[in-house]
């Protein structure tokens, strides 16, 4: 018979990109998803829980709209993934799972990626795997095909990654609940067969410093971007010189952000992009006017400005005067018609937690 069990799983929100990074740098910053996991030898009332001995619970961001259905929800589906991948088709009886999700869904700020992690975990909490966080995330890089957010959010800091390349026959199996793919249940097909597992370390990460006086403040409007649309605007081929432009700046940025005190002249134009904020301009009102116009010489304390993630909100780098940079960000947006609300955030160090309760 099941004992009782009870964990805590925290996720930290990310910034992926920090301008010219795309694909490849995350930040992980101080706004959380929490999962409250209790695996119980009863059910509290009885038809409580599904077929898959699952039963969920949500509040906060996203509390109107997602699905509490176990083989529909992002963090679920990517729990029986884990779980099948290991032969075991449901949760241990009985499995209660209280979601509290403090990540604005569509803005940039990793909302996708911490449900990923959030899922990794708790399959290997479930099924009792005792994987390591490095093969976890192998499990969560099949899911969510970019490395940025989800080494963020799983390994914490300020992290560069890349992706070994996948086997075709490997990313193309339809029992994988790609994230991108939601909200319709394309990905993530019980189709009887067991997935595939991950390949041993897909990917590969390493942390930078941070420069302990830096805080991101987070500029969120009212209206969502998904990801899988604002992918959808960029090219496929780009011209050498825009390559050239933003790895050298890659180059540059990650060590600038490292220094104490940091160097706003150097960190503002080594956070410039060609290879994504200007193509998801026209799906941002008012984006390229709030990157051109707020800089470290209007706004002192600002060292950087991008956008975050797939967007719509801005992330801005700066040492002081978070207050007034925010206040200036929001009124340009204003004067698009766009509310919005901010966020004042620090590093998120530690990545993802379980703890025992
Ligand atoms: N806590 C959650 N529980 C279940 N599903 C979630 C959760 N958070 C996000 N999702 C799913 O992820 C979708 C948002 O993912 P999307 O990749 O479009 O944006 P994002 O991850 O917030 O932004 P970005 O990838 O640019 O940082 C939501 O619409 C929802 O389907
Ligand atoms: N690097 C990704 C992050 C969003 O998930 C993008 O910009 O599309």
């Amino acid at each position: 018979m099941t004992s009782f069990r009870k964990y805590k799983i925290t996720v930290p929100c990310s910034s992926a990109n920090i301008g010219p990074g795309f694909d490849v740098v995350g930040l992980a910053l101080s706004m959380y998803l929490t999962i409250v996991l209790i695996i119980s030898p009863s059910a509290e009332t009885p038809n409580s829980h599904d077929s898959f001995n699952c039963k969920i619970t949500y509040e906060g961001e996203g509390k109107n709209h997602i699905s509490l259905q176990t083989d529909h929800n992002l963090i679920t589906r990517t729990a029986l993934y884990v779980l099948k991948c290991h032969s075991i088709n449901k949760f241990p009886s009985y499995t209660t799972i209280h979601i509290d999700n403090q990540i604005p869904l569509g803005r940039g700020l990793g909302s996708s990626g911490a449900a990923v992690i959030a899922g990794v975990l708790l399959g290997n909490t479930t099924g009792q795997l005792n994987l390591s966080k490095d093969r976890m995330m192998d499990y969560a890089l099949m899911i969510e095909r970019h490395p940025d957010n989800v080494t963020a959010a799983m390994m914490g800091g300020f992290v560069g990654s890349y992706l070994n390349e996948l086997d075709p026959k490997d990313a193309e199996r339809v029992e994988i609940p790609l994230s991108e793919v939601l909200p319709e249940p394309a990905g993530g097909i019980d189709t009887g067969r067991q997935p595939p597992k991950p390949p041993m370390q897909i990917g590969h990460y390493i942390k930078f410093g941070w420069a302990k006086e830096i805080k991101a403040i987070a500029v969120i409007p009212n209206f969502e971007v998904a990801t899988a649309t604002s992918r959808g605007v960029l090219p496929t081929v780009y011209p050498k010189k825009d390559l050239i432009f933003n790895l050298q700046r890659l180059a540059v940025l990650t060590t600038a952000l490292t220094r104490s005190p940091p160097d706003p002249n150097l960190i503002f134009q080594a956070m410039q992009d060609k290879i994504h904020q200007p193509y998801r301009a026209r799906l941002i009102p008012g984006l390229p006017e709030i990157l051109a116009s707020v800089t470290p010489e209007t706004d002192e304390g600002l060292l950087g400005i991008c956008l975050s993630g797939a967007g719509p909100t801005i992330l801005a780098l700066a040492v002081t005067n978070f207050d007034s940079i925010a206040a200036n960000i929001v009124k340009r947006f204003n004067a698009e018609g766009i509310l919005c609300i901010v966020k004042v955030l620090e590093l998120a160090r530690d990545g993802s937690q379980i703890q025992e309760l």
